[in-house]
């Protein structure tokens, strides 16, 4: 499988404290990345690097592309979903369209009804749970139809069938060749959802690897991260 995005030595530090330290990460196209680390092993900070909210202080970030000038499409959740408070979901989709260009209705209410937002579309933002925010924001970062699709912990603060529900959306996505990059602690559910792995300790990717390797270990992804991360 070509890759979609590839990082290449890439550097940063907040002040003296160096969170990548030279990570090399390649994205495969139409691939399921899960992003493991324990807490504070620089995941958020790669998928900003990633994303372009956060200047690399090294390296280099290449993304293919497809066809002649058209370079992958990024969308990301990361961090507090971002919307409009005082809008209803549906209000805050129509926004979000009319700023990319694409207001179409009948795309609003698929997306709607893909994220199980029906019965909430009129409610507003701010007064959506926890996990009804992630939707909307996954609602919001897929209404552009990106290339690719970055979450960072998606499943916080999401009840048993949202899982499910944000598990069926990214095999969704799959099936529509975008490729997903997601981050997680659930390695139980990462093991179900991903294709392809990283695993960042201390700033540094210490192993990419496939799907296939987990199956042919024999083991599960929890064991085989604790036996390549020196923890078993
Ligand atoms: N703006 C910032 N200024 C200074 N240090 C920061 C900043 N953002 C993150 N860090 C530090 O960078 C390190 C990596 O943080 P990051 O959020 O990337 O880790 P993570 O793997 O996503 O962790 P978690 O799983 O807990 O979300 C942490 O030690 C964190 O304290």
């Amino acid at each position: 499988m070509d890759n979609m995005v590839v990082l290449k030595n890439i550097s940063k530090s907040y002040k003296k404290n160096v969170i990548l330290n030279h990570i090399n990460v390649n994205i495969k196209k139409g691939s399921i990345y899960g992003l493991i680390g324990e807490n504070g092993a620089g995941k958020t900070t790669l998928i900003k690097v990633l994303t372009g909210i956060l200047s690399p202080d090294g390296g280099t970030i290449n993304f293919v592309e497809e066809k002649r000038n058209h370079l992958p499409r990024i969308s990301a959740v990361v961090d507090e979903p971002a919307f409009f408070n005082s809008l209803t979901v549906e209000q805050n989709l129509i926004e979000h369209c009319k700023l990319l260009g694409i207001l179409e209705k009948e795309k609003i209410a698929a997306i709607v009804l893909t994220l199980g937002l029906e019965k909430h579309k009129d409610k507003l933002a701010k007064n959506l749970s926890l996990g009804l925010k992630q939707r909307l924001a996954i609602a919001l970062a897929l209404i552009g139809e990106p290339d690719l699709v970055v979450l960072d912990e998606p499943l916080n603060g999401l009840d048993p069938e949202g899982i499910m529900d944000l598990r069926n959306l990214i095999f969704k996505l799959h099936k529509e060749k975008i490729t997903v990059l997601v981050s997680s602690h659930i390695l139980s559910e990462l093991e179900q959802i991903a294709t392809d792995f990283g695993i960042l300790k201390d700033g540094r990717m210490i192993k990419e690897f496939s799907k296939a390797e987990i199956i042919d270990s024999g083991i599960k992804l929890e064991d085989y991260y604790l036996k390549i991360k020196g923890g078993k």
